[in-house]
């Protein structure tokens, strides 16, 4: 709606930048169908953030789903689709579900404010509006958006190592299971255990100890290449992978890489009874998307294999797929 809109921010508000954000890129989606008012609100907060316009309902989820936005400033009466109507489209996908989303209208009467916020808005703002109003709020919801990301990234992060923790690894598993079966594609799956460990602790000590893990973790970082590939420590010196969309020699390969990678470190550990370095073993499932599984499961064959390589000597991998034949690689 073309609502005059009251714009004269001072100079020192549109230039106040999110305190401790760091080099964090924070985008805003701003839909509205009067050109003037994405304009104007262009205006007041591409300092604040990375702008992206849509002019319609239909645009504003097309670019919500590609680019999934930090925050949503969202007109409600537009021609085609309404913001109550794209605000419903965007809470119920998975992927734009946490997008914040400020309503900014014309529509300047309690029960459509209500009505907002039961449908999932954080905040509803009248037009005309003062523009050190709408950019005080912005940046609280930007702050707020913020600390929420570095809460969630703290609380799926390993302390000592800097990769994923089992929380992370126990979510991302329930995720990829579910994918691979709806996908039909394969899913690998694999438990990695530092062999010797505990003589490497008791004879280097336990910041030797930590060191050695910090580099066993770098491992996954320098080989894991796909997007989707995943890697977190499981607990004391154990670690899971997961690769999505894989198959036996990609997965086989990968995982060479890894003990290979290891090798190259070539942490001395002269108390290990395989190798005069620290050496890994690895129990790994390819899971086909046809078989029906249970993330447990999944990761009980793994804990098995793991055995099975531990007991035929340690330093090797041991992979079973669709649950049926082995092969030792
Ligand atoms: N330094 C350090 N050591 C850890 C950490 N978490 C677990 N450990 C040690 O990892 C060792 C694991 O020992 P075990 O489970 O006997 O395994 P292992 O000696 O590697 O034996 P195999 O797996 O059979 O080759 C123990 O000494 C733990 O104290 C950690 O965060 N830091």
């Amino acid at each position: 709606m073309n609502e005059k809109l009251n714009h004269e921010a001072t100079e020192s508000s549109t230039k106040r930048m999110i305190k401790n954000m760091g080099d964090i890129e924070q985008k805003i989606l701003i839909v509205d169908d009067e050109k003037a008012n994405r304009k104007v609100l262009k205006e007041l907060l591409q300092d604040q953030a990375t702008i992206i316009f849509a002019k319609n309902g239909e645009q504003a989820i097309e670019l919500a789903k590609k680019h999934v936005p930090d925050l949503m400033l969202l007109d409600v009466i537009m021609p085609d689709k309404s913001g109550f109507e794209v605000i419903e489209e965007i809470k119920n996908d998975p992927v734009t579900m946490a997008v914040s989303v400020i309503f900014i209208t014309g529509l300047a009467n309690s029960d459509d404010e209500e009505r907002g916020f039961d449908l999932g808005g954080c905040d509803y703002i009248y037009k005309p509006f003062k523009a050190n109003i709408v950019i005080a709020r912005v940046l609280m919801h930007l702050e707020l958006i913020y600390q929420r990301k570095m809460l969630d990234s703290i609380a799926h992060i390993d302390a000592l190592t800097g990769i994923s923790n089992r929380r992370k690894m126990d979510a991302v598993l329930v995720d990829e299971v579910a994918a691979n079966k709806r996908d039909k594609k394969q899913l690998l799956v694999a438990i990695i255990d530092v062999d010797f460990f505990k003589q490497y602790n008791d004879n280097y000590g336990h910041g030797a100890g930590d060191i050695a893990l910090k580099k066993v973790a770098a491992t996954f970082r320098e080989v894991l290449k796909r997007p989707r590939d995943f890697a977190a420590r499981y607990g004391g010196e154990e670690f899971v992978m997961i690769l999505p969309d894989s198959n036996l020699d990609g997965a086989k390969l990968v995982m060479n890489n890894l003990m290979q990678a290891l090798a190259d470190k070539a942490i001395i550990h002269e108390h290990s009874q395989v190798s005069r370095y620290l050496t890994m073993s690895i129990g790994a499932v390819l899971i086909d998307g046809e078989q029906s599984t249970s993330p447990e499961q999944v990761i009980g064959i793994a804990d098995r294999l793991l055995y099975q390589a531990k007991r035929q000597g340690r330093n090797q991998i041991v992979v079973e797929t669709f649950f049926k034949t082995q092969a030792a690689v």
